[in-house]
């Protein structure tokens, strides 16, 4: 197996899909997913992906840009599914979307999308290659 098939093997097993419900405690005054639990959830799913993908110490370094395309509201059932997106020598980049589906029909679309880089650290604590 070469180089790519591994690194597209590592990718689809990587692929982190969590599902949750919107409930009090986790809105806003318009009753609505509050924004940053939904950038936790976010984070959390993204590091959960790239360390599957790498199996190594890593840190968030950036948020590139988040897009709440649409107001989720409370009582919703909602799915992230973080997937990598670009591999680089230290650092993983994951885009996470979000999709918001209603308890009482099947429909499911996407509602916030956004994207975290990490970056993996050695014992030193200094950037470490992501592979090998
Ligand atoms: C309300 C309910 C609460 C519930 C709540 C639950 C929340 C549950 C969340 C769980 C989520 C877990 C997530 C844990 C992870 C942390 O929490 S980590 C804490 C936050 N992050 C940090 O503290 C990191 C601080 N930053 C650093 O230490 C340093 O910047 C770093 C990361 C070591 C990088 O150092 P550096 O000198 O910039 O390194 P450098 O060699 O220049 O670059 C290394 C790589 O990073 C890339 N890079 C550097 N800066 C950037 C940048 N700004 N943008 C993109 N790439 C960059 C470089 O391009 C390079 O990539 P490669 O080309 O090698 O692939």
């Amino acid at each position: 197996m070469n180089d790519e098939s591994q690194i597209a093997k590592r990718m689809e097993h990587a692929v982190t899909r969590v599902t949750k419900t919107v409930f009090p405690g986790r809105t806003n005054h318009h009753n609505t997913l509050f924004g940053g639990e939904a950038l936790a959830w976010m984070d959390e799913a993204a590091f959960i992906a790239a360390t599957r993908f790498c199996r190594k110490p890593l840190v968030t370094v950036c948020s590139d840009r988040v897009d709440f395309k649409e107001s989720i509201p409370a009582g919703s059932i909602i799915e992230l599914v973080a997937k990598i997106e670009h591999v680089g020598r230290t650092s993983i980049r994951v885009v996470v979307d979000i999709f918001v589906e209603n308890m009482f029909n099947d429909d499911q679309h996407k509602a916030i999308s956004g994207s975290f880089t990490f970056v993996a650290l050695g014992p030193d604590r200094k950037p470490t290659p992501v592979l090998g």
